[in-house]
C-alpha cells in the first residue's frame, strides 16, 4: 500500500536561524493513525504545519497524496482537513453561520447538521462563538476539519480542554473516519490518546524522531516490572538469581525490572513454591507509554540519537 504521507529528512528553521525540526523521516499510509508525541517544543507543530502545506521546509521532503503540500497546495487543500491549536473564527459569528461560512469555501460539504450532530454541537447552532466553552470550541474546530469529506486528517491536539465523555465522543468519530478509510496525522500531549488511537506512533524529542513503531514496539524498548512483599522478620531476604535489576528497600518490598518477563516470572514463582514462599500483593506489568515517553524526555539530545522499531 502506498504511502498517503511521505516525510523524508524533514528540516524548519525559523527566522534567527532556530531549526525547531531536525531531520524527521515518517510515513503514514491509507486509513492509518499515525501519531506525533513530543516534549513541549519538540517540533511536532512546526512539522504538521508543514505537512499541511501551511509552511515551507528548509530542508528535505514531503508528499502528502504525492504531491508537495506546499507547492500543490491548490490541489492538496480541497483533499485535507485541518484541525489546528487554535481555530481562529470571527467570534460574533453564531456556530451555524461559521459553519455556514466554511461550507460554502468547500467543494462537496457534509450537510452542516449533520456534522454539528457528530461533535455534539446541534444543540448550540444559534450561540455565539464568543459563548462557546473551550471544550465546545474544539468539537467546532473538529467539525470544521471533517466537514469537506477530508482523505487526510490533521489533528493537532484535538482533545485538549474536552471533558472525559467528549474525548471518547471524539475518540469515536475518528475511528469511524479511519474505517471509512481516512488517512490521520495527530498531535496529542494525552498518552492514553495514541495508545486508544495510533497504529503507529513517533516521539519528538528537540526536533528529532527518537522512537517509532507501533505502541507496543515503542512500549518494549522499556523493562516490565514485577512487584511483591517478602513477611517482615526472618532476616534479609535470598532471592533467586533473577534477571534484571532488583531492588529491596527496608520494607521487604521487591522491585524487578526486567526485560525478560515471563523467564524471570517463572523462577521466582518456582522460587516461592519450592520454598513455601508467600510472595504478597504480587504484581507483573509490562511497561506503559508513559514509561517509554518519560525515558526519551531524560535521554540526553546526543546527535544522531534514532531508534527505528518500525
Ligand atoms: N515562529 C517561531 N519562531 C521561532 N521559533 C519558533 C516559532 N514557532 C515555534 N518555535 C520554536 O520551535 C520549537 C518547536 O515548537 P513546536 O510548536 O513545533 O513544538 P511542539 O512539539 O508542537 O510543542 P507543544 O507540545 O508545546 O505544542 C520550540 O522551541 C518553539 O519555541
Amino acid at each position: 500500500m502506498g504511502a498517503v504521507i511521505e516525510v523524508t529528512d524533514l528540516r524548519r528553521q525559523y527566522a534567527g536561524g532556530f531549526e525547531a525540526v531536525r531531520g524527521a523521516t515518517f510515513s503514514v499510509v491509507r486509513g492509518e493513525l499515525f501519531a506525533l508525541l513530543g516534549t513541549n517544543g519538540a517540533g511536532k507543530t512546526s512539522t504538521l504545519e508543514v505537512v499541511e502545506g501551511l509552511a515551507r521546509p528548509s530542508g528535505g521532503r514531503v508528499r502528502v497524496l504525492g504531491r508537495d503540500p506546499h507547492t500543490d497546495r491548490a490541489a492538496v487543500r480541497p483533499r485535507i482537513g485541518v484541525m489546528l491549536q487554535q481555530g481562529g473564527f470571527p467570534a460574533d459569528l453564531t456556530v451555524a453561520e461559521t459553519a455556514a461560512m466554511w461550507a460554502g469555501t468547500l467543494t462537496s460539504p457534509r450537510p452542516v447538521g449533520e456534522v454539528l450532530e457528530l461533535v455534539g454541537l446541534n444543540h448550540r447552532v444559534g450561540v455565539t462563538i464568543k459563548q462557546l466553552s473551550g471544550g465546545e470550541r474544539r468539537r467546532l474546530d473538529l467539525a470544521l476539519a471533517v466537514l469537506g469529506r477530508p482523505e487526510v486528517l490533521f489533528l493537532d491536539e484535538p482533545t485538549t480542554g474536552l471533558d472525559p465523555e467528549s474525548r471518547r465522543d471524539t475518540w469515536a468519530l475518528v475511528r469511524s473516519l479511519l474505517d471509512d478509510g481516512v488517512t490521520v496525522l495527530l498531535t496529542t500531549h494525552y498518552l492514553d490518546e495514541a495508545e486508544e488511537l495510533a497504529d503507529r506512533l513517533a516521539i519528538m524529542h528537540r526536533g528529532r524522531i527518537v522512537r517509532e513503531g507501533t505502541v507496543a514496539e515503542v512500549v518494549a524498548t522499556q523493562p516490565a516490572t514485577v512487584t511483591f512483599e517478602l513477611a517482615p522478620g526472618g532476616g534479609p531476604p535470598r532471592l533467586p538469581d533473577l534477571a534484571g535489576a532488583l531492588v529491596v528497600d527496608d520494607g521487604g518490598k521487591v522491585v524487578v525490572h526486567t526485560d525478560t518477563l515471563q523467564p524471570t516470572l517463572t523462577t521466582l514463582l518456582v522460587w516461592a513454591a519450592e520454598r513455601g514462599v508467600l510472595l504478597e500483593q504480587l504484581a507483573a506489568r509490562p511497561a506503559s507509554l508513559e514509561q517509554a515517553f518519560l525515558a526519551v524526555a531524560d535521554e540526553a539530545d546526543a546527535p544522531n540519537q534514532t531508534e527505528v522499531l518500525a
